[in-house]
């Protein structure tokens, strides 16, 4: 067992965190090629973080402990927008009472439950696509899946209320260091352009309430949304302010995650002619199982997160190496995802390879894992299903330019670099 952290660049945190934020992939790479597969980076904020991509410790930080690998200490920065009560704020007891409340609005049948309503809002969506000129999906995918999430997710219909949350909402999940620093320093609210955020946010919470208030006074067992669920399993154990954090909470982790992933797989298809005409095979025969397949390949290929951080709370042994308490230590999507000692010709799309077996755990982690596995995985591909079905059975797909897109990192996740430009035409 080493007792040293494992090795890593020598350049300042200053110019680390610099290159972590605009060339995220590439320093990847290249600590990985230089280090191996454990190395650490700098961060500004006394941030050290040891980067895993071999599958069995990344296996051995999912089944730690929780008392020991606290996610929510890692997800610290949105607890001025997501609140004290949020699933992915807390840890260990206060944790796990959050994630049981939630669970049954994830489970089979409550995803089957919203099928239809998911297909309908893709429908609407995919039928106001430009067609023979190229348009950026991924700003097409941000509304439908915004969509999605108020109306399935919040269970919000036409009408007042519901026109004046998009825009906020839009707004809201625009996250980006400067507001993210607003939030950090609660004084600096008073000064613009903090200003704006600290009053957007009032005004979204101010909307939300009323809603939950509505809906506390509605008949909400007939109702298939996540709120209404909580409110008629547990409406009487939670407090408003319990309900808001929590929505809040599913609204900025699944929304744009959702809307860049499908932007990543229409990217890869208008590319990919043989698996194009796969997919709209399936499309055509409902085979949802292969529309699931592309969705986690493209996930594969593109993973929106990178790192799965979890932050130490004592001494404790991974990959070898004895790591001190404050430690955070990350497996690493992109990393894992295109190692070919576990992903055959990895630069390939193939969707085949999620089809059949299982892969070995810990070689394919888009929503990372253990007790805090992303609790919409589930929604989000059945999801990404419902917007494949609804545009490959109407239209054909070729990139607006031959050349792919690359990674650019936008906040935690890494978007396409131009909004994934592709052409749509109606199918013959
Ligand atoms: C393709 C889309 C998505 C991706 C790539 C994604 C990815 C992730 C990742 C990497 C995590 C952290 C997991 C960990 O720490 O082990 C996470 C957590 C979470 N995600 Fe997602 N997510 C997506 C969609 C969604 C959707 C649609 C929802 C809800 C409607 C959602 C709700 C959550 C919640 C509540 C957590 C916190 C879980 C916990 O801490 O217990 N996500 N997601």
């Amino acid at each position: 067992m080493v007792t040293a952290l494992p090795p890593g660049s020598r350049l300042p945190a200053l110019i680390q965190t610099a290159l972590f934020m605009t060339v995220r992939p590439h320093l990847l790479r290249r600590m990985r090629r230089l280090h191996g597969d454990v190395f650490t980076v700098r961060l500004l904020g006394s941030k050290t973080v040891v980067t895993l991509s071999h599958p069995s410790h990344i296996r051995e930080v999912f089944a730690g402990t929780p008392a020991v690998f606290h996610a929510g200490e890692g997800n610290e920065i949105l607890r001025p927008v997501m609140g004290p009560h949020s699933v992915m704020i807390t840890d260990e007891d206060e944790h796990l009472r959050s994630r049981k409340l939630l669970m049954p609005a994830f489970n089979g049948a409550a995803l089957r439950g919203y099928g239809d309503m998911m297909a309908d809002l893709a429908e609407a969506n995919v039928g106001t696509w430009p067609t023979g000129r190229p348009f950026e999906v991924h700003e097409a995918m941000n509304e439908v899946t915004l969509e999605i999430i108020l109306r399935v997710v919040f269970g919000m219909s036409d009408g007042p209320r519901l026109t004046a949350l998009r825009p906020r909402i839009r707004t809201l999940t625009d996250i980006n260091p400067i507001t993210a620093l607003g939030w950090s320093y609660p004084a600096l609210a008073k000064l613009p352009p903090w200003r704006g955020s600290a009053d957007n946010l009032r005004e979204v919470d101010r909307l939300l309430y009323e809603e939950i208030t509505d809906r506390r006074a509605a008949d909400v067992t007939a109702r298939r949304d996540v709120l209404s669920r909580l409110l008629s399993v547990a409406g009487t154990d939670l407090t408003d302010a319990e309900l808001r954090d929590q929505m809040i909470t599913l609204l900025l982790a699944g929304h744009e995650t959702t809307a860049t992933a499908l932007a990543w797989t229409f990217h890869d298809l208008s590319r990919n002619e043989p698996v194009l005409r796969k997919a709209q095979q399936a499309a055509d025969t409902d085979d949802e199982d292969y529309l699931q397949a592309v969705a986690k390949e493209a996930l594969r290929r593109h993973p929106i997160i990178q790192n799965v951080p979890r932050v130490l709370t004592e001494h404790t042994a991974i990959a070898g190496h004895h790591l001190p308490a404050g430690t955070i230590v990350a497996p690493n999507t992109t990393l894992a995802h295109e190692d070919p000692a576990h992903h055959e010709a990895p630069g390939e799309f193939r969707p085949e390879r999620f089809l059949g077996k299982p892969l070995p755990l810990g070689t394919w982690i888009p929503f990372g894992g253990g007790v805090r596995r992303c609790l919409g995985a589930g929604f989000s591909l059945k999801e990404m299903a419902a917007v494949l079905r609804a545009a490959l059975t109407r239209y054909d797909l070729r990139p607006a330019r031959q050349a792919p897109e690359f990674a650019k990192p936008r906040n935690i996740t890494l978007i396409p670099s131009r909004g994934a430009r592709i052409i749509a035409t109606p199918r013959g």
